[in-house]
């Protein structure tokens, strides 16, 4: 995969997650307000030790219970302020993590969708779905209650340790000697998370690839009795996502039990120093419980943030493969000065020695010189046997990919030279395979005129002839169509494909052909509305009925990536060469009467 050959080779730390700063800089309300609230409520708890030690060594001696109400009451008022900033950390830090992700996953789908043919060609839509997801979860809880907790101890800890220094610095000087020795090893045990992290989100992201696919196609899963597969397959690829997020696991709580053992173990061996300058008087109890405290707290909150460090690791995993597909550069973009393509548009199309190889495939051409032009308002059929290159021939138009060698020009001006979204609205298609969105009728035909009028659409379906299906459904327009508009017939949806390009009105239609057959009547009112698309405007079409070839101005004969033979069918026929062979093959009854009727010789 090209994206896979991009990336260098793996980068250890949890720098990735930098993807979220920019987003965090937007939002800075909310990041200063958890900032405040954190260090309000982690300064608050700091001063808890200070009181236990006043209680300790004044409270309980001195009887005047006059100074206990003062202090309790003080206590009070820490604990309702400790409360009101542990509840603002949790709104601001959680608000703000649910912010981010949602502007991340937005960003990360617009790129998807400017990415080119080429990406797709190799990369599995459910896989970046997953991305989209699961990873951009991760990520949420990082940024929300993981980043939180990490600062909260860091602060903690960073307080607590200030503040053993200043309650007894000769405690402290040990502790602090022990710190190298509990961080560095943490380091590496984090590193050792975040990779193993990687591949438990990598496998999730087959597995859901796999997923994806199988739901989609679940009616032909079931008509070949491949449910027992299926779910075996899936089965396996979540075993495998499952055995990746245990081994992920299991580094973290390895991880875990050094971190507190490290920690409380040193903690211990200072505090028994302790004890024994208590014993000796030259400490006093209330400051030997101060330091326990602190000690605590800054333990406490070490082995949290080494919890959180394998939190943080695991999300950077996650945002790592976010940042794969942010940073991954559409193939085909519009040139920084594009040129601005004639108007009114005529409809011109060219193909100059077009040699074209799909990157997915490189060292097969699917196009080999391709040559030919197109006149405005000129119909022409593509034919040729499976495989020739027809398709290929829109794609390129259409610029999903760039030709390795020759020029292709739209009303004139190489497509290349043009803003892609410029030449696309010249463009209208109807494929074979037509794409119907999960909503209703409406949108499905409006889909490429996002503001067009109730009544523009209407009569976009009355000229596709779908008008009077569409009254039939429930909810007329307003029908929603299901999942690939699965409540529809095959014509209807071509019929609304049909409708959509209508309206449209781009002065080029490329129509591929659909090869299934549809009933005769069907049929029919399918011909009738291509009629209405094809009149006034140039037409490309892969034609696979003999109406259509019959009908064209011009005949184009595909094979092994070039033109090989052109003319209208009469003369084709009378040239008894690929086409007549492949006329015999391809078209209907009707087709066969005719070339009976031909003087040409056709080869059998
Ligand atoms: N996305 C792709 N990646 C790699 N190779 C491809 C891709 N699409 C098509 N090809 C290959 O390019 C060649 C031309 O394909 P194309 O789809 O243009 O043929 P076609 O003439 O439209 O065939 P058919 O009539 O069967 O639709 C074929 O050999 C095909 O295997």
């Amino acid at each position: 995969m090209p994206r896979q050959e991009k990336q260098t080779p793996a980068r250890r730390s949890i720098r990735p997650l930098a993807t979220v700063l920019p987003y965090l800089s937007r939002y800075r309300g909310l990041a200063i307000g958890a900032a405040v609230s954190l260090t309000i409520a982690a300064a608050t708890t700091l001063t808890l030790p200070l009181a236990v030690r006043r209680m300790i060594d004044h409270g309980f001696s001195n009887s005047d219970s006059g100074f206990i109400n003062t202090y309790f009451s003080m206590l009070m008022v820490l604990a309702v302020v400790l409360a009101l900033a542990s509840a603002a950390r949790y709104y601001f830090v959680i608000s703000l993590g649910e912010r981010i992700v949602a502007d991340l996953r937005r960003d990360v789908f617009a790129r998807v969708m400017q990415l080119s043919a080429s990406f797709f060609d190799v990369n599995q839509s459910g896989e970046i779905v997953s991305r989209l997801t699961a990873d951009a979860t991760q990520i949420k809880s990082a940024v929300g209650a993981t980043a939180s907790v990490a600062l909260r101890n860091l602060i903690l800890c960073l307080g607590a340790m200030g503040m053993m220094v200043y309650t007894s610095p000769k405690l402290s000087s040990l502790v602090l000697a022990a710190i190298p020795l509990i961080v560095f090893p943490l380091v590496g045990f984090g590193r050792s998370v975040r990779r193993r992290s990687r591949e438990a989100q990598d496998m999730l992201a087959a597995a859901s690839a796999y997923a994806g696919e199988a739901i989609a196609a679940t009616r032909t899963v079931q008509a070949f009795n491949g449910e027992e597969s299926a779910r075996s397959r899936y089965g396996n690829a979540v075993e495998a996502a499952y055995r990746a997020a245990r081994a992920a696991t299991r580094a973290r709580s390895v991880l875990t039990a050094f971190a507190i053992t490290m920690v409380f173990g040193s903690v211990v061996a200072v505090l028994w120093f302790g004890a024994r300058d208590v014993l000796a008087g030259s400490l006093s109890a209330g400051t030997l419980g101060q330091f326990l405290l602190y000690s605590v707290f800054a333990a406490g909150s070490l082995g949290a943030l080494s919890e959180v460090w394998g939190e943080l690791s695991q999300a950077a995993g996650a945002a790592e493969r976010l940042n794969e597909l942010l940073n991954e550069v559409p193939e085909i973009e519009a040139p920084e000065h594009p040129v601005v393509m004639p108007v009114p548009a005529t409809g011109a199309v060219e193909f100059e020695n077009v040699h074209f190889a799909y990157p997915a495939r490189p060292d097969y051409k699917s196009l080999r010189g391709l040559s030919f032009a197109v006149r405005p308002g000129e119909t022409v059929a593509i034919v040729g046997p499976s495989g020739a290159g027809k398709s290929t021939v829109f794609s390129m138009l259409l610029r999903y990919y760039d030709p390795a060698k020759g020029t292709i020009r739209v009303d004139g001006t190489d497509v290349r030279a043009v803003d892609p979204e410029e030449l696309r609205e010249r463009l209208a298609i109807v494929p074979q395979d037509v794409t119907i969105f999960a909503t209703s009728v409406h949108d499905n035909i409006a889909f490429g005129v996002p503001d067009a009028s109730r009544e523009a659409v209407r009569a976009a379906a009355v000229a596709a002839q779908a008008d009077e299906f569409i009254g039939r459904l429930d909810r007329g327009y307003d029908t929603l169509v299901g999942e690939r508009g699965v409540t529809l017939s095959g014509g209807q949806r071509q019929r609304i494909a049909i409708a959509r390009a209508i309206l449209k009105n781009a002065p080029i239609l490329l129509l591929d052909e659909a090869t299934s057959a549809l009933d005769a009547e069907s049929e029919t009112l399918v011909q009738k509305a291509l009629d209405v698309l094809m009149q006034e405007r140039t037409t490309l079409v892969i034609a696979h009925r003999l109406a259509t070839v019959l009908k064209a101005d011009r005949i184009l004969v595909m094979e092994h990536g070039r033109i090989v033979e052109e003319g209208t069918h009469e003369s084709l026929i009378r040239q008894g060469g690929l086409y007549a062979k492949l006329a015999r093959l391809q078209f209907d009854h009707g087709a066969e009467a005719l070339f009976v009727a031909s003087p040409a010789p056709i080869s059998p």
